[in-house]
């Protein structure tokens, strides 16, 4: 019987559920994949804002990583809100030792309220120990500009981003194109190392737009899991994440999370 493809989500948990470990685990199992987590904060969370943070201490982390090395090694891994320096650096240093692949980076820094999900001096420690271990990082283009330290204004700003990230060591990137302006329709910019690709998009004018970068890194580390190749995998999260926005199901009264279940029903 051929393995059940395993993917692990590193990040926080969101209490509403729209964002972070919950989002992950709801986007793998409808594509399919067996879903894991290594839980690096805890924050009370709703459609209105982050009420608290409270991080999982480093150790406890580091414990989680090694239960799931020791009996349930994954197939593709993402990483998303990691808040400090020390959890980046445990983390890193435990992908390099055990050798992990399949690794999307999301640089998750800003929750859509405003709430800083990354403590400021960890920026370094991402730039540093993780984006060299990412295969595909998917930035959104504020984190694409403090990542660069260069503003991003136009199609070719965003290319020179992804070539500089490039540089910095991540396989592949994907610059998001959620935060273009609202008129736009929000394509994504994908870099194999050597071409650009549009990842097209249709804008839906929609406040419920929680979590969906968590959404759109955790449908590209599952189809990877799956064994599906980058392009194909940054392609099916695409419209993953476009079914999702579409099909809202007006939860909460501030940002709702996106439909996770829609993408499937449309498969059927
Ligand atoms: N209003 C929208 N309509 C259609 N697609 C969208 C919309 N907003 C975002 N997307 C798509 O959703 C995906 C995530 O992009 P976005 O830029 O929102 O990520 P993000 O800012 O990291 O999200 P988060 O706030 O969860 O961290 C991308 O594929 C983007 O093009
Ligand atoms: C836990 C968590 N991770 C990521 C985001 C970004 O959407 C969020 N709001 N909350």
């Amino acid at each position: 019987m051929l393995n059940t493809p395993k993917a692990l989500t590193i990040a926080g948990s969101d209490s509403g559920g729209g964002a972070g470990i919950q989002a992950d685990l709801k986007t793998f199992q409808e594509l399919g994949a067996y879903g894991m987590s290594v839980i690096t904060a805890i924050t009370a969370q709703n459609t209105l804002g982050v009420q608290g943070i409270h991080p999982v201490p480093v150790e406890m982390v580091m414990k989680q990583l090694k239960s799931i090395e020791d009996d349930l090694r994954p197939e593709a891994l993402k990483t998303g809100m990691l808040f400090s320096a020390e959890i980046i650096e445990a983390v890193a240093a435990h992908l390099r030792k055990h050798g992990w692949k399949n690794v999307v980076v999301d640089p998750v820094m800003i929750a859509k309220g405003g709430a800083d999900l990354l403590q400021e001096d960890a920026v370094e420690a991402l730039k540093k120990h993780l984006i060299p271990l990412a295969t595909i990082l998917t930035p959104n283009i504020p984190e694409a500009e403090r990542l660069t330290g260069k503003s991003i204004c136009s199609r070719k700003g965003r290319e020179d981003a992804a070539k500089l990230l490039h540089e910095l060591g991540a396989r592949m990137i994907v610059i998001k194109g959620g935060h273009l302006t609202l008129d736009k329709a929000p394509v994504d910019l994908f870099y194999d190392g050597e071409h650009m690709h549009e990842l097209q998009g249709r804008r839906v004018d929609t406040p419920q737009t929680h979590g969906t970068g968590c959404t759109f890194a955790a449908a590209i580390a599952a189809e990877l899991a799956l064994g599906k190749t980058p392009l194909h995998a940054v392609h099916t999260a695409k419209t993953f994440i476009q079914e999702a926005i579409s099909h809202p199901l007006h939860i909460g009264s501030g940002h709702g999370p996106t439909n996770h279940w829609a993408y499937r029903r449309n498969q059927a």
